[in-house]
């Protein structure tokens, strides 16, 4: 089954075109990375597939529902967390994953809210303003919204940010075991290594152009992803992207 599927999506800001006619298919169960550089169009791509923003042109499926057509549909459908999105300053993180159960109609909220604070190690945050969280701790509480309500496909942008090492390599693990149980993630990252090592597909755009897609795991075994990224993009220094111990 396809999770994820566009056709000739086009997006133009003005004279700028962000996205140039995409043409991608995500299957279930994939753990797809989308690769770029700054500008590249993946903001753009994930909002127009999570209905957030309407395209110039062309159409996709997203679980087999039009997001431009039905937004509200798909949303209801996916977990989505866009790059530095904090929850609310003024809110508690119960509080907040309340809020954000009530919306799903989730009844069960008070066990999902202690099984994924558990699973993200913020227990002891549950009742702290989020305004005296720390950034990663913040980045804990929109990950668990993302996921709590066990929807089966998830768009993340940048997951491990601001993470600790110890926790990143948690998240990795259960970014790996909820694709293993079917569902799909559809991650973007400037990371060339966080990809290499979790992703099963790794599409590489370039100025709102999707220059190839591969299975980092089939590349020949002298290739890093990273030679592949740079060599699809443009044959630029390995030290001109980001790795994310840098
Ligand atoms: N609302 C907007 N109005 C005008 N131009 C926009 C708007 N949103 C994005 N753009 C432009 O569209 C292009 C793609 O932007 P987008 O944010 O999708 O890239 P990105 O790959 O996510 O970049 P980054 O890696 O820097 O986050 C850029 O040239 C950007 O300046």
């Amino acid at each position: 089954m396809t999770a994820i599927d566009t056709t000739d999506l086009r997006m133009e800001f003005g004279d700028v075109t962000a996205l140039e006619d995409l043409n991608l298919t995500v299957d279930d169960g994939e753990l797809f990375g989308l690769l770029g550089p700054n500008g590249s169009g993946k903001t753009t791509t994930i909002e127009i597939l999570t209905g957030q923003r309407r395209p110039t042109s062309g159409s996709a499926t997203v679980l087999g529902v039009d997001p431009v057509e039905r937004p509200l549909d798909v949303r209801s459908r996916i977990g989505i967390l866009p790059e530095r999105e904090d929850p609310p300053s003024f809110l508690t993180p119960r509080e907040y994953l309340e809020f954000a159960a009530e919306i799903r109609g989730l009844e069960d909220a008070q066990d999902r809210i202690g099984e994924w604070a558990a699973k993200l190690s913020f227990e002891d945050k549950l009742d702290t303003l989020a305004t005296n969280l720390s950034e990663g701790e913040r980045q804990r509480v929109m990950l668990a919204q993302a996921f709590f309500h066990e929807p089966s496909l998830v768009f993340i942008d940048e997951p491990l940010v601001n993470l600790d090492p110890i926790l990143q390599e948690e998240v990795k693990d259960h970014l790996q075991a909820y694709c293993e149980a079917g569902n799909t993630l559809f991650l973007s990252t400037h990371f060339v290594d966080v990809a290499e090592e979790l992703c099963t597909q790794v599409g590489i755009l370039r100025a709102g152009q999707l220059l190839g897609t591969t299975d980092p795991r089939t590349l020949e075994s002298e290739q890093s992803l990273l030679e592949y990224f740079l060599s699809t993009v443009e044959g630029d220094k390995p030290e001109a992207v980001p790795t994310i111990g840098r």
